[in-house]
C-alpha cells in the first residue's frame, strides 16, 4: 500500500536530518518540510498537517539536539506522537458483547465497499465464535440484495432482504427483528449508498437510524477518495451518529493518509481497514502499532497476531505428521497458499518486524506473486481428489496436463509450470522426512534449525542477506522466542 511510501519518505527525511553535522533551525525546518510534503501527498488534509508541523515545532527543543542527543529518535518520537494524536479520538468506540445483541449500522457511499465491509466484519466475528446476521436495507441499488445474499451465503451467515419490498425502513426493522428473536449477537445492518452525498441518501439513513436504534454506526470510506475524506467524513458524521470508521482498499494505489482525515472529522477511531476483496482481506487497525510500521519502527505484536490468525492450530499436528513421513502433496500446497494469502504478501508481514521495511521486497513484486499464487488455485481447484492426494509425480501424465488446462482455462504451459514449482517445494519439504516431532512445549533444537533452514529456502535472497544470512535468521527465530510461531507460517508447529 502507499502508505509505505509515506513511511520511506518520511524515515529518509529523519536520516537525512540525522545525517547533517550541525541541526540548526533550518536544517530541522527543512525536514519537517519533507514530512509534511509526505504527508499531503498521501492526501492528509492540510490543516491537520500544518498543526502537526507547528506542534513538532514546539516539542522539539533545538537545543537538545545540538546537545547531541539522538536526533533522529528525538524528531521521530515527535511525528508518531502526532500521527498517534490524529489517529486516536481518544475515546473507543462501542464494542459489541458476545452472546449481547448489538446491532451495528454500516453507512457509506456507493462503491465504497460497504456491502464486501459488512460482510467481512460479520465473517470475522464469526470465526471468533460470535453468531452474526446480515441485514440488507439497501433497496436503492438493483443487485445489492443479490450480492449481500451471495456473501452471506458464502461464509455462512444469515441474511435477511428482500426483491419486493421498497421500504428499507421496514426491512431494516423486520429483520433487526427476526435475528434479535433467533439470538444472534451482532446484527449488522448493510444500508444504501449513493455515488454522492445528497439529501435523500442521509434522510433515509437518519429514518433507518430512528427505527433500528444501533449501538454503532460504522462510516464506510474508500482510502483513494484523497482529500475529499474529511468533508465526506464530516457530512455523514453531521446526519448519523457515526461512531466508527473503516478504510477499504487499503491494498490498491490509493495514498491512505485519508483514513487520518476520516479519524479527525468524525472523532471516531478507525476499527478496521480492507486490504481486498476476498472475506479475509481485513484487518483490526490499532494506532500505534499501525504508526509504529509507518515510520518503519517495526510492529512486533502485529506481525505475531498476523502469524496467529492464519495458522489453522488444528490442523498442524496432521500436517507435521504428514511431512515427517516425506508426503508433500498437491493438496498441502494448496492449503500453504491458502495461508500464504491469508497472511497477506509475505514482504508486508516482515514490514511488521523492527529494522525491516516494506521496501525491501521490491515494489509491485507481492502483488504479482499473489496473482500466481491464485491462478495455481485455480488450476489446483480442477484436480481430483487422487491428483491433489498423490505424492507419485508420474501420475500427472499428459492427457491429465490437459485435461486441467481446460478445466481452469488456463494455458497448459502454466499447469506445466505450476507442477514444477510443486516439485521444487516438494524438494525443499522433503527435508522435513524424518523430523521427530516434539512433544507440546519441547520444540528441540534440531527443529529450530530445521526450520532456519527451511526459511533461508524460502525468503528471497535479498531479505535473508538483510537478516545477515543463515546465522542472523537462526538468531532472528531465537530472539521470536518460539519457533512454532515461524514454524506455523509455514503451517507446522509443535502441539
Ligand atoms: N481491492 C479492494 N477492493 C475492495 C475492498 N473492499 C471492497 N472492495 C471492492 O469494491 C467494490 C465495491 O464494493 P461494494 O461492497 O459493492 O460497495 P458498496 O459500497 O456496498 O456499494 P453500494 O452497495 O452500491 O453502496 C467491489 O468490487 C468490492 O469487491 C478492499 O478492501 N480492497
Amino acid at each position: 500500500m502507499v502508505l509505505a511510501e509515506l513511511g520511506g519518505s518520511i524515515s529518509r527525511a529523519l536520516q537525512q536530518m540525522s545525517n547533517a553535522t550541525i541541526i540548526d533551525e533550518k536544517v530541522l525546518n527543512d525536514c519537517l518540510n519533507d514530512i509534511t510534503r509526505a504527508l499531503l501527498q498521501s492526501d492528509v488534509q492540510f490543516k491537520l498537517v500544518r498543526e502537526m508541523q507547528t506542534n513538532i515545532k514546539s516539542i522539539v527543543n533545538l537545543e537538545d539536539l545540538a546537545a547531541g542527543h539522538n536526533k533522529r529518535r528525538i524528531i521521530q518520537q515527535a511525528v508518531f506522537n502526532e500521527l498517534c494524536k490524529i489517529l486516536d479520538p481518544g475515546k473507543p468506540s462501542f464494542t459489541p458483547k458476545k452472546a449481547k445483541p448489538s446491532v451495528v449500522m454500516f453507512v457509506g457511499l456507493q462503491g465504497s465497499g460497504k456491502t464486501t465491509t459488512c460482510t467481512k466484519y460479520a465473517y470475522y466475528h464469526q470465526k471468533k465464535g460470535w453468531k452474526p446476521a446480515l441485514v440488507c436495507a439497501d433497496t436503492f441499488r438493483a443487485g445489492a440484495f443479490d450480492q449481500l445474499k451471495q456473501n452471506a451465503t458464502k461464509a455462512k451467515i444469515p441474511f435477511y432482504g428482500s426483491y419486493m419490498e421498497s421500504d428499507p425502513v421496514k426491512i431494516a426493522v423486520e429483520g433487526v427483528e427476526r435475528f434479535k428473536k433467533e439470538n444472534c449477537d451482532l446484527i449488522i445492518v448493510d444500508t444504501s449508498g449513493r455515488h454522492k452525498q445528497e439529501a435523500a441518501l442521509f434522510e433515509e439513513m437518519r429514518q433507518v437510524s430512528e427505527a433500528t436504534k444501533p449501538d454503532l454506526v460504522i462510516f464506510v470510506m474508500d482510502s483513494s477518495i484523497g482529500q475529499a475524506a474529511f468533508d465526506q467524513a464530516q457530512a455523514f458524521k453531521q446526519s448519523v451518529a457515526v461512531g466508527a470508521v473503516i478504510v477499504t482498499k487499503m491494498d490498491g494505489h490509493a495514498k491512505g493518509g485519508g483514513a487520518l482525515s476520516a479519524v479527525a472529522a468524525t472523532k471516531s477511531p478507525v476499527i478496521f481497514i480492507g486490504t481486498g476483496e476476498h472475506m479475509d482481506e481485513f484487518e483490526v487497525f490499532d494506532v500505534k502499532p499501525f504508526v509504529s510500521r509507518l515510520l518503519g519502527m517495526g510492529d512486533w505484536s502485529g506481525f505475531m497476531d498476523k502469524i496467529h490468525e492464519v495458522v489453522p492450530m488444528d490442523q498442524q499436528p496432521e500436517l507435521l505428521q504428514k511431512l515427517s513421513e516425506g508426503n508433500f502433496t498437491l493438496r498441502i500446497m494448496y492449503e500453504q497458499f491458502q495461508n500464504i494469502l491469508k497472511m497477506g504478501p509475505i514482504g508486508q508481514v516482515f514490514s511488521m518486524l523492527p529494522g525491516f521495511s516494506a521496501e525491501l521486497m521490491p515494489k509491485g513484486r507481492e502483488k504479482e506473486s499473489q496473482a500466481k499464487i491464485k491462478r495455481y488455485m485455480t488450476m489446483m481447484d480442477s484436480m481430483t481428489n487422487e491428483e491433489l492426494d498423490s505424492t507419485n509425480p508420474k501420475l500427472m501424465n499428459e492427457s491429465r496436463v490437459m485435461r486441467i488446462a481446460r478445466g481452469s482455462g488456463r494455458p497448459v504451459r502454466e499447469v506445466m509450470e505450476m507442477l514444477e514449482e510443486y516439485k521444487r517445494l516438494a524438494k525443499i519439504w522433503s527435508k522435513m522426512k524424518g523430523l521427530k516431532i516434539p512433544k507440546k512445549g519441547e520444540m528441540s533444537a534440531l527443529s529450530r534449525n530445521m526450520n532456519a533452514q527451511h526459511m533461508s529456502k524460502v525468503l528471497p535472497p535479498q531479505m535473508l542477506k538483510q537478516i545477515g544470512g543463515m546465522g542472523g535468521l537462526q538468531s532472528l527465530m531465537k530472539q521470536m522466542g518460539s519457533s512454532k510461531d515461524m514454524m506455523g507460517m509455514f503451517g507446522g508447529g509443535d502441539k
